[in-house]
């Protein structure tokens, strides 16, 4: 459900305890409650990488005892094998043990930020969700909390052997010849030598323009994409298609420079890392030492197997940071969500008497800091249909948006039978309030349960008679499984489709008080009947509140609100507001022009207002 739907009555899962109260965590104060368990991963992870040790140091030592003069002890060498493979068996337990515990964790994690997130995103303004597309929310609640699985699962595992089993060994070897310990470590010293050539400006700024140019490219083919068709159908996709050409162009500008720069760098470190130059190494310097006869040959032995592990943590370090890099960000979104401050909840809610609705100087301002409205004065009887008109940007949608508490005003306050909307528990405003919007989106549900959104237990007839009457209900058979057809699988409707669906909806809801954004960029004749016959059949006690676009509308309605910048400049009725003269019907007179000459819909010439 989207901040434009209709939003009645709905039930909504218990949230878990510390929903929507705690500040929200970091990665430390995410992991804080698993402590025990994250220190058994790594524990386990630590002993595992140590006895993984065994079989080298195994063959180590076989190697030393048939090297040495004289007949080996099958005894002893049967001894040393099987001590080399009970510690692969311990190494094998262990590991998976850790990564056993370590991938329930990440699955616990996951639940509980899941969980958290969906109860923050139940509490927030439904306003916040306009600002920000479905995609955006989804691929924090889904994408970014997947990116800490790694994090979570597999780095403690993979950076505890990068450093544990390289130091360990150190241990070992530096035990076994000091000289030829140092002489192995030349390879990994050179590479984290090269580390800070990466980090000099010159090379900082590339990155900086690399990404800004993976940016710029990402941007235009959204763009390209999403804007294809009306690119096309005003003739400017070979405009488009060039913005797009540059900005690939521009990347592949960039991204030349910064292999030619980054490559030789990687290359040099690669190599310096790599398998065959460590043997290298470590057959020179032990060559040297064996010949002086500092050195006996079979020592050389532990450094051929244990030397080429040395460098693991430099490379590991290079894998797991741009892992590391993206669950941070991950996590920082998460946390952006978790603290926006939820819409505030009476801790005992007050009963409204009735349905009048009165807004009494309501300020508004976006997170911008612009006053958007300003010191709004108004009464919304019951039994009275109000019409807002105004150019476009006066204010109109952040209005009828405050009703439905999409928004708190920054001052000033909306009632409702008498009780401010801040102390009425939120079911019982949706009992109260429903709305129809222009964007309608629908859940991918079966058209009967869109209807009955609001109403979860209405009887089949009755959701058909609402969806006659909002003039939908020929189109529903029509589709595959009428009204079982899953919208979104099964078929698709049309804005103004959708938009009568979303009429059905209310007017099952049957709430005393309706607001309805008329349509305009769905305005089919069919939907503009619905939404009229929609407004005739309500009972006569209703409040209704509608942003008038269409002047058939405007005539019918008991008031006439004119908002301007802001700030309501007129009000009356329709026929007071025109005898007046004023902005009213200078703004009139200019839609049955516009009406006239079919760009609007206008009521037919001498259609004057009652
Ligand atoms: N989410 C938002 N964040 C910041 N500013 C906004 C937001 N939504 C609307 N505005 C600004 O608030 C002002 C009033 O916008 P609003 O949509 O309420 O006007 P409107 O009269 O309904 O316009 P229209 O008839 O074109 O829909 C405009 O200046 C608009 O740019």
């Amino acid at each position: 459900m989207t901040a434009t739907d209709l939003a009645p009555a709905r039930e909504q899962p218990a949230p878990p305890p510390d929903a929507g109260t705690g500040s929200a965590p970091g990665m430390t104060g995410l992991l804080r409650p698993y402590g025990w368990a994250f220190a058994a991963v790594v524990l386990l992870q630590m002993v595992g990488a140590v006895a993984g040790l065994a079989p080298l140091l195994a063959v180590v030592e076989v190697g030393r005892v048939l090297l040495s003069p004289g007949p080996a002890d099958p005894g002893h060498v049967w001894a040393v094998v099987t001590a080399g493979a009970a510690g692969l068996l311990v190494r094998l337990l262990l590991t998976a043990a850790s990564s056993g515990i370590g991938h329930v964790l990440d699955g616990e994690v996951q639940l509980t930020l899941r969980r958290r997130l969906a109860a923050r995103l139940g509490r927030v303004p439904i306003g916040w969700f306009s600002r920000r597309g479905s995609g955006e929310v989804a691929k924090v609640v889904g994408e970014d909390v997947s990116a800490v699985h790694p994090f979570i699962a597999h780095a403690p595992g993979e950076l505890v052997s990068a450093f544990v089993v390289p130091l360990v060994s150190l241990v070992y070897l530096f035990a076994v010849d000091w000289r030829l310990t140092l002489i192995t470590l030349i390879p990994v010293a050179l590479a984290v030598a090269m580390v800070p050539l990466m980090m000099v400006p010159a090379r900082l700024r590339e990155q900086e323009e690399f990404d800004a140019a993976m940016g710029r490219i990402a941007d235009s083919t959204v763009e390209f994409v999403q804007g294809i068709a009306v690119v096309k159908a005003f003739g400017g996709a070979e405009r488009a298609h060039r913005t797009f050409i540059r900005a690939a162009d521009d990347f592949v500008d960039v991204f030349v420079r910064w292999v030619r720069n980054m490559s030789l760098i990687a290359a040099a470190m690669q190599l310096a890392l790599s398998p065959p130059f460590v043997l290298l190494v470590v057959l020179i310097g032990g060559a040297a030492l064996i010949t002086s006869g500092g050195m006996a040959p079979a020592d050389l032995l532990p450094f051929l197997l244990l030397g080429l592990g040395l460098t693991a943590p430099v490379a590991a370090l290079g894998h797991g940071f741009d892992d590391l890099q993206a669950a941070r960000r991950a996590v920082s979104r998460i946390k952006d969500v978790l603290e926006v401050p939820p819409l505030p909840e009476p801790a005992e809610p007050a009963s409204p008497r009735g349905h009048r609705v009165e807004l009494r100087d309501v300020r508004f301002a976006y997170d911008d800091g612009r006053e958007v409205l300003r010191g709004i004065d108004l009464v919304l009887e019951p039994g009275t249909v109000t019409a807002l008109v105004g150019p476009s940007g006066s204010g109109k949608s952040t209005l009828v948006q405050l009703l439905p508490r999409f928004f708190d005003p920054v001052s000033g306050s909306v009632l409702l039978g008498g009780v401010d909307l801040r102390e009425l528990g939120s079911g019982e405003l949706y009992r109260m309030v429903s709305f129809v919007f222009q964007d309608v989106r629908l859940l991918r549900a079966p058209v009967a349960d869109n209807i009955a959104l609001a109403v979860p237990h209405a009887g089949h007839d009755e959701v058909v008679r609402a969806a006659r009457l909002a003039g939908i209900h020929d189109r529903i058979l029509e589709l595959p499984r009428g009204y079982d057809t899953v919208i979104g699988d099964d078929a698709r409707l049309s804005g103004g489709e959708a938009q009568r669906v979303a009429v059905a909806r209310a007017l099952l809801a049957d709430t005393p008080v309706l607001v309805l954004d008329e349509a305009t960029a769905f305005a089919d004749p069919q939907t503009e009947q619905a939404v009229r016959r929609a407004l005739a059949t309500l009972d006569g006690d209703r409040t209704v509140l509608v942003i008038a676009h269409r002047l058939e509308t405007v005539a019918d309605a008991d008031t006439v609100v004119m908002l301007e910048n802001g700030s309501i400049v007129e009000r009356g009725s329709p026929a007071e507001l025109l005898a007046r003269n004023g902005r009213f019907a200078a703004f009139w007179r200019s839609r049955r022009i516009a009406g006239a000459a079919g760009t609007h819909g206008g009521p037919a010439q001498g259609d004057e207002p009652r």
